[in-house]
C-alpha cells in the first residue's frame, strides 16, 4: 500500500493516475500545488520542470510515498504550435523519473490565441464553444476526433513513469536528476 500524491486536482490528469494504479490498495491523493513555471509553458524544458516541481511539492505537502506531477505546455516547430506534455514521478529517496507524451499540431487559429498570451485551455473554450475542455477530452481529444483524449494521453505518460520507476528500483539504482 502506497500513498500516492498527484500534484493537481484536474480530473483529466487524476483519472490517468487512477487508471494506471487501479485495482491495488494504493491511496491516491490529488492536491493543488505550485508548478513554479508559467501557467502556459512554452518549451519542453519549462513543461518538464513544471511536472517535476509539481511532483516534489505534492510529495512534501501530502507526506506521500511517491508523487506524480503532470504538466501541459506547447512547443514551437515549423512555424506551428504543438501540444507537449510531461510527467514526473518522485519518491522519498530522491529518485526522479520523467517522461514525455504525444504531440500534435494546433490549428493556426488556436495557436494565434496562445501566441497572443492566452492559456490554451481558454482558447479551446472559445474555439469549441464548450466549457472546461482541459478537465475533459482536452485539445488533443478535440483535434484527434476523440481517438486520444487528455486522460488517455496522460495515462501513457503515467505508464512510462511507473515502468521506469519499477525498473530502476528493482535494479537497485538510484537515478537522481539535478533539480
Ligand atoms: O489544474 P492544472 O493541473 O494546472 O490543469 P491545467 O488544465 O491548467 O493543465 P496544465 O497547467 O498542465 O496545462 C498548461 C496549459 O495548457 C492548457 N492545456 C494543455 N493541454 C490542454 C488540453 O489538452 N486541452 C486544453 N487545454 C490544455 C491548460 O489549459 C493550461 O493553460
Ligand atoms: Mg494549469
Amino acid at each position: 500500500m502506497m500513498r500516492i500524491a498527484v500534484g493537481t486536482t484536474n480530473q483529466a490528469k487524476v483519472a490517468a493516475v487512477e487508471a494506471i494504479f487501479f485495482n491495488e490498495r494504493h491511496v491516491i491523493v490529488p492536491t493543488k500545488v505550485d508548478s513554479a513555471v508559467a501557467a502556459q509553458p512554452f518549451s519542453d524544458e519549462e513543461t518538464r520542470a513544471g511536472a517535476i516541481n509539481r511532483a516534489k511539492h505534492a510529495l512534501e505537502k501530502e507526506k506521500a510515498d511517491i508523487a506524480i506531477g503532470l504538466e501541459g505546455g506547447v512547443v514551437e516547430a515549423d512555424s506551428q504550435l504543438w501540444v507537449c506534455n510531461w510527467g514526473a514521478l518522485v519518491d522519498r529517496n530522491g529518485m526522479v523519473v520523467s517522461a514525455g507524451g504525444a504531440r500534435i499540431p494546433l490549428p493556426l487559429e488556436v495557436a494565434e490565441g496562445v501566441w497572443s498570451g492566452r492559456e490554451l485551455g481558454e482558447v479551446m473554450e472559445a474555439y469549441t464553444g464548450q466549457q472546461n475542455i482541459r478537465q475533459k477530452e482536452g485539445a488533443i481529444g478535440i483535434f484527434t476526433h476523440g481517438y486520444v483524449n487528455r486522460t488517455e494521453m496522460f495515462s501513457h505518460i503515467v505508464k512510462l513513469l511507473r515502468g521506469q520507476y519499477e525498473f530502476w528500483t528493482k535494479n537497485g539504482v538510484i537515478k537522481e536528476e539535478k533539480s
